[in-house]
């Protein structure tokens, strides 16, 4: 017998990614697949690209996760809390949601509303020393979409002391499955397509999460609605701390910080991010330059926000927990065209 893997959620797109990933890893056995108002429903009329899958949804209880080494929870904000205080110690639990990532519960009750769950150690195991405690951990919260895409830029610039941690500014477009699968009339395809909008503009919650999680004291962040389904582009701009800067101190910075990791992937010179070519990957593709007119550091991360930027993520923060290989049961590749 494998790994027990339960999934709570897995009726909607995150959840939906984790199965796939589970089903196709050679040392997880899914054994619970819940839902909210789909349970009952067979996986392959929920998600129609997971045919051949043969398990029923069931109600998200915790007695459905009783004989589980590890539960993936794909809940909306502000449900997970409740689910993993009632599963049993024994089970290792990795959150895709936000409920556990940020320490600041002020932060918490400012973006996302309501009593703060409390913090876990932090999923994104590229960051210094986090390998380790994601190791050494059994509460894992996995990192927000938009989140792992600017950090992921923007940490090796800080770290290193390139660019000030007070002027940093990111523009970032993401596909709609990042909002989840329940129908919201701005999702609408009559809406979405043919459009490129801005929303949460100035007040988006992956802000304090970002500064937690990069060191950075000043940042602007405006995310874009993007008619794809997948994928999130984000453009990071930042002051640098010496002017006589060069895009090749930067990309060696970013070699540097990367050079070791199977899924972060600088980009040979010249070749820019495109979110096509991270689809279906547990990849992040980064670029670099310094812009010239402005003098300012720009790093173009892409990412497929449902692998890196959800269950591919999830997933590498399990293999660590069970001191698996990093990449077990993920594509380093993407799917083209
Ligand atoms: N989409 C993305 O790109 C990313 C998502 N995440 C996070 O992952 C989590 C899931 O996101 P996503 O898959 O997009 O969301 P979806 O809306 O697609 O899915 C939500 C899931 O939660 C279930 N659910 C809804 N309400 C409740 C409830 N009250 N109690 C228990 N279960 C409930 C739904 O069940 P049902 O469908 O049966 O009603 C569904 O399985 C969120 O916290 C999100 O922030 C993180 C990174 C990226
Ligand atoms: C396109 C879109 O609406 N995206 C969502 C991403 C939310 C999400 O998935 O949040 P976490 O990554 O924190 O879990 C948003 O901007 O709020």
């Amino acid at each position: 017998m494998g790994i027990r893997i339960g999934v709570a959620g897995a009726s909607g797109y995150a959840g939906g990614e984790l199965l796939r990933l589970i089903a196709g890893h050679p040392e997880f056995e899914l054994v619970a697949a819940t839902a909210h108002s789909q349970a009952g429903k067979p996986v392959a009329v929920v998600h129609p690209h997971l045919t051949g899958l043969d398990l029923i949804l069931t109600e998200t209880t915790p007695d459905v996760f009783a004989d589980t080494d590890l539960v993936f929870l794909a809940l909306p904000h502000g449900e997970s809390g409740a689910v993993a205080a009632a599963l049993p110690a024994s089970a290792k639990v990795v959150d895709l949601g936000a409920d556990h990532r940020l320490h600041d519960a002020a932060a918490w009750t400012r973006y996302y509303g309501g009593e703060h769950a409390g913090a876990w150690t932090y999923g994104l195991p590229e960051l210094p020393g986090q390998r380790e405690l994601i190791a050494g951990s059994s509460r894992v919260a996995a990192t927000g979409c938009y989140a792992v895409a600017t950090t992921l830029a923007l940490a090796p610039l800080l770290h290193s002391g390139l660019a000030e941690p007070d002027d940093v500014v990111v523009v970032a477009a993401s596909g709609t499955s990042g909002a989840g699968k329940s129908a919201k009339v701005h999702l609408l395809g009559s809406e979405v397509m043919g459009d490129l909008s801005p929303y949460k503009v100035g007040a988006h919650q992956h802000v304090p999460e970002i500064k937690q999680a990069t060191g950075a004291t000043g940042l602007s962040f405006t995310p874009v609605l993007a008619p794809m389904p997948r994928g999130i582009l984000a453009t990071v701009t930042a002051k640098p701390t010496n002017c006589d800067i060069t895009a090749g101190v930067v990309r060696a910075v970013l070699a540097d910080a990367y050079g070791d990791e199977p899924l972060v992937h600088l980009l040979p010179e010249g070749a820019w991010p495109h979110t096509a070519a991270t689809l279906g990957s547990a990849s992040a593709h980064l670029q670099a330059t310094v812009d010239v007119d402005s003098g300012r550091i720009i790093v173009v991360s892409a990412i497929d926000n449902l692998g890196r930027g959800a269950a591919a993520q999830a997933v590498q923060c399990a293999n660590i927990m069970f001191e698996l290989p990093e990449t077990s049961g993920l594509s380093v590749f993407g799917v083209a065209p």
